[in-house]
């Protein structure tokens, strides 16, 4: 994925800057020119990222004059901050409420991803627990109605559409009266992408619009124009109240970077990413939380939000009371491993989680990665329970590993490398012990002892204390927080 690419390019100018034993003006131009080229490679405008470099160089002399800071920490931080300001809008969404009907319209040229787009934002909505249904109002494009008949299906998704009307405004008129009769909560209308002429496209949206009142157009963008987004969404913005913009396709297109950027200088708050054909190849866009990722510093609230979509809450209490007593197995680490499978595609998930990403799981490699998760899986079928209840790995000797390698059929090589894995893990597990609460809800001590055993670069991305508590009331008072701490802590 090209804009993994991105991330590791910038992240290696960070790394190789920290490695350097002095950091001098030498070191930091060199670390910023990498930055730099990354940035332009991806296509974001130049004048963006000049302005990125003046503010980083500014920065760095300001606080050149304060005595003992590090330059590590700030140019790190200085470069996570202008990033974020390259790729916010500064203007946060509509966003529509579960249980109210809300109806959203999707506009945007042909082939930009739109119908796909449509199925994908009524999926993410759906397994959120929303009623959504799909209206086709694209009488222009043949088969676009059978795509979201299709898509429609496989999704378990209501769909409204016709083969014979040929008017789209009546087709949208009525499939939306339709689905508020039906109590469906985000009705959701694909327009055509194409016209005869350009003028008539804006009349048939205008036509539509007026008739299905949305209260939110989405406008949807292929990555791939890289800059050229600023003046597509700036002709869109005027023809229809785009209130929100998705771009797809930024799994494979080195301009994914200037498209980004270009669409947030429009002001339009870009709300999903598309990563790829599939119906789960969609994540929320959010400055902060993308740019941690890109730099390879996790996504805490996107983590939260697949943990929701997949962990039974029942499995947790027994884990979280071994957790708590410190207590890391291997048998732990193999329901873990169990757990991130079910949660779709291995990099969106593990490029959240903090810490995860460089190592173990190389960005943009998913394939590898998820292989590699097998193969450990594999090998740990191949173990004992008294192996995998231990704690102990001087139980794991040289017998015991040419068994498990034996019956796994993989290298022994590949067996001590699990172990390390485990290691690893279970090393940062036992900064856990007795910071993680047993059992029911989290009083305030306990959340206290919670913000204290999270890393201090998690807990900013948080927004500190006060955001680890929103972010619990947000999430009420069962066990998601225990999830956190039983995923995030393991996997740091
Ligand atoms: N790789 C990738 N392909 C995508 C993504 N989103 C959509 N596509 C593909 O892009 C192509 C066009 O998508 P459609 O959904 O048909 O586009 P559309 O905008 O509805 O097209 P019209 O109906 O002609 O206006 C399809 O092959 C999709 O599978 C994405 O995020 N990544």
């Amino acid at each position: 994925m090209v804009l993994a690419e991105l991330g590791g390019t910038i992240t290696n100018a960070l790394k190789r800057m920290s490695n350097a034993t002095i950091i001098d003006e030498k070191v930091i131009n060199e670390c910023l020119n990498g930055i730099t080229r990354a940035l332009l490679q991806s296509d974001v405008r130049l004048e963006l990222v000049k302005n990125m470099q003046d503010n980083i160089k500014k920065i760095l002399k300001n606080e050149e004059l304060a005595a003992g800071h590090n330059k590590r920490k700030i140019i790190q931080q200085a470069v996570y901050s202008e990033l974020c300001k390259i790729v916010d809008s500064g203007k946060p969404p509509v966003t529509p409420k579960k249980g109210k009907t809300s109806v959203i319209m999707f506009v945007g040229l042909q082939g930009s991803g739109k119908t796909t787009t449509c199925t994908k934002y009524a999926y993410y909505h759906q397994k959120k627990g929303w009623k959504p249904a799909l209206v086709c109002a694209d009488t222009f494009r043949a088969g676009a109605f059978d795509q979201l008949k299709q898509n429609a299906t496989k999704a378990k998704i209501p769909f409204y559409g016709s083969y014979m009307e040929s008017d789209p405004v009546k087709i949208a008129g009525e499939g939306v009266e339709r689905f508020k009769k039906e109590n469906c909560d985000l009705i959701i209308v694909d327009t055509s992408g194409r016209h005869k002429q350009e003028a008539s496209l804006f009349e048939e949206m205008r036509q539509v619009s007026e008739i299905t009142k949305p209260d939110l157009v989405i406008f949807v963008m292929d990555s791939s124009i890289g800059q050229a987004a600023y003046d597509q969404a700036l002709a869109f913005k005027k023809s229809v109240s785009v209130g929100a913009v998705i771009i797809t396709k930024m799994d494979g297109h080195a301009k994914g970077g200037g498209a980004l950027s270009a669409v947030a200088a429009t002001k339009s708050p870009v709300i999903f990413i598309g990563t790829g054909e599939h119906m789960d190849e969609f994540e929320v866009f959010d400055a902060k939380p993308f740019v941690s990722r890109l730099l390879g510093m996790g996504d805490l609230s996107g983590f939260m939000d697949k943990i929701h979509e997949v962990v039974p809450m029942e499995q947790q209490p027994e884990l979280l009371q071994k957790l708590s007593e410190g207590t890391f197995t291997l048998r732990i680490m193999y329901e873990q491993f169990q757990n991130i499978q079910k949660m779709g595609p291995i990099g969106q998930v593990l490029g959240m989680l903090p810490g995860l990403n460089s190592d173990m799981m190389p960005k943009g490699q998913d394939k590898e990665s998820q292989a590699k998760i097998k193969r450990y899986m594999t090998m740990m079928d191949s173990m004992t329970n008294e192996e995998l209840d231990s704690t102990n790995l001087k139980l794991m000797n040289e017998s015991r590993i040419m068994r498990i390698a034996r019956g796994s059929g993989r290298a022994v090589r590949e067996v001590m490398d699990m172990l390390e894995e485990y290691k690893r893990l279970a090393k940062v597990w036992s900064k856990m012990k007795g910071k993680i609460p047993k059992k029911g809800g989290m009083g305030p001590v306990s959340r206290n002892s919670m913000a204290n055993a999270l890393p201090p670069e998690m807990l900013r991305q948080i927004g500190g204390p006060a955001g680890l508590q929103n972010l619990m009331k947000q999430l009420g008072s069962g066990g998601a927080p225990k999830d956190l701490m039983g995923m995030l802590g393991g996997m740091k």
